[in-house]
């Protein structure tokens, strides 16, 4: 019989290397102990677990049960089996849980009667159950459900630095799937980015700076902050504005731009500059609005005819851009119904929205739409603690919880200065317009 000090001494080294390789490597540990072990929790507690969230149905089945039979002398109640069909509780059937790099997913075939917001309504339960971070439901097709766990937040640290993509794509953070997070101004032209003071607004602006900075793409601020935000990466930017009146006049610019580049796609029987031979092709322009709410605040009604011209003109471009090569990042604290009705305007022409931590349910409720409930649940639940997490709806419909890359102000400064030379002169974008349209 092995000596009992020994056993103790090669149970706590096989405990103290198995801390180690958690520690030192996480994701082989998760596959190689973690995730066997977890999948076999999951598969053994689901019929419990299923009842306490209230995901199981009342079905009759045969089953041998205990009844009470014959009364002994001694006046003991004997019980006997007996084969009868009574009505169980059944469990939706589970197969066996995947691992992901975060957590885990299981496919689940709904019983009779459930849609998949049954289950998007007991995942904060399933996730306690579980012990987990969260549970994310998904539908691939009817029947079916996914539920993706994760067991910790994956946004808590995430990678420095953004990563160079394709034209007008950029990297600027991480999906909570461990997937990239990625602005693509091609498939969503125009996005609205809100959400409380501190929260990470001007750091997702930077990230996509630094992105955009080496792409052969004009820049255009609207500083509405008086220029402080966007003043020091001027070397990049083709044209800033820092005021209203300023900020009007480079809107009629915009218009004017795009009914030049309107004009010329139609002589070259295009629907949009994409379609134009690259020689032809204008500059694609990114605007990057800052503080949207003070192109509409009125403090007395001398500023309506100016608040409705510059209103009016930021909606053409969103409406018309994306055809012309024009793309909106609206940043703001608020973007509610009460600045009036050319926000609300705005703000669904703005197909893309990234919600960060918010003060009041509103602000998340008008970011987000009609989006899932429980996505505006997720952005009221954003701690202050983890400034750039936000909810992104994404172009496939669903919603995703994201972290921007860190950027400092610095980084977002060098990367202006080192790529200035590639900032067109607003000049010459507004003068140069393709001459040859019959160019193949
Ligand atoms: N992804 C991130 N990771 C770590 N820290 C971040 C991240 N995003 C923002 N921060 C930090 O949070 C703070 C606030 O960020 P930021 O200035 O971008 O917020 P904001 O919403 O633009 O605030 P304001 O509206 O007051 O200008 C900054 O100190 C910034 O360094």
């Amino acid at each position: 019989m092995p000596d009992p000090l020994v056993l103790l001494a090669v149970l706590a080294a096989t405990a103290a290397g198995l801390c180690a390789w958690r520690h030192w490597h996480h994701r082989s540990y998760w596959l190689i102990v973690g995730y066997p072990l977890t999948a076999l929790s999951v598969i053994g507690t689901w019929r419990k677990i299923a009842h306490g969230c209230g995901l199981t149905k009342k079905r009759q089945r045969f089953w041998f049960t205990t009844v009470p039979g014959l009364v002994a002398s001694t006046g003991v109640v004997r019980v006997k089996r007996k084969f009868q069909r009574i009505s169980v509780d059944t469990k939706p059937f589970m197969w066996p849980p995947c691992p992901t790099r975060y957590g885990w997913r299981v496919t689940l075939h709904t019983l009779e009667g459930q849609i998949p917001a049954d289950y998007a309504e007991a995942a904060e339960r399933l996730a306690h159950s579980w012990g987990v971070h969260a549970v994310r439901v998904t539908s691939p097709r009817p029947g079916r459900v996914v539920l993706a766990a994760t067991i910790r937040d994956p946004l808590i640290k995430i990678d420095p630095s953004p990563t160079p993509g394709d034209l007008l794509k950029v990297t600027v953070g991480r999906l909570e799937t461990g997937g990239p997070w990625t602005i693509d101004f091609r498939t969503v032209p125009h996005w609205l980015n809100a959400g409380a003071t501190q929260s990470g607004k001007s750091n997702l602006a930077n990230a996509l700076l630094i992105g955009l900075a080496p792409q052969p793409v004009a820049l255009v601020g609207f500083d509405l902050k008086g220029g402080v935000e966007f003043t020091p990466y001027a070397p990049r930017l083709s044209a800033l504005a820092t005021t209203r009146a300023e900020c009007g006049d480079l809107l009629n610019d915009l218009v004017a731009l795009m009914n030049d580049r309107m004009g010329v796609c139609r002589m070259a029987s295009a629907r949009n500059i994409w379609q134009l031979p690259p020689a032809m092709r204008p500059t694609p322009i990114v605007v990057l609005v800052d503080e949207l709410a003070e192109l509409y605040l009125m403090a007395d009604k001398s500023e309506k005819d100016e608040i409705a011209h510059t209103s009016t003109a930021l909606l053409r471009v969103a409406q018309l851009g994306r055809a012309f090569g024009i793309y909106l990042f609206c940043c703001g604290e608020r973007v509610g119904s009460d600045l009036g009705p050319g926000v609300t305007a705005l703000r669904a022409q703005c197909s893309g929205r990234i919600c960060h931590r918010v003060n009041d349910p509103e602000t998340a409720t008008m970011t987000l739409g009609d989006l899932d409930p429980a996505a505006l649940a997720s952005a009221r639940a954003i701690p202050a603690e983890t400034p750039g997490v936000a909810i992104v709806a994404s172009a496939d419909g669903q919603w995703y919880r994201a972290r921007s890359f860190y950027v400092t102000e610095q980084a977002a400064e060098h990367a202006a200065r080192t790529y200035a030379d590639l900032a067109p002169a607003w000049t010459d974008i507004m003068t140069a317009q393709p001459q040859d349209t019959h160019a193949s």
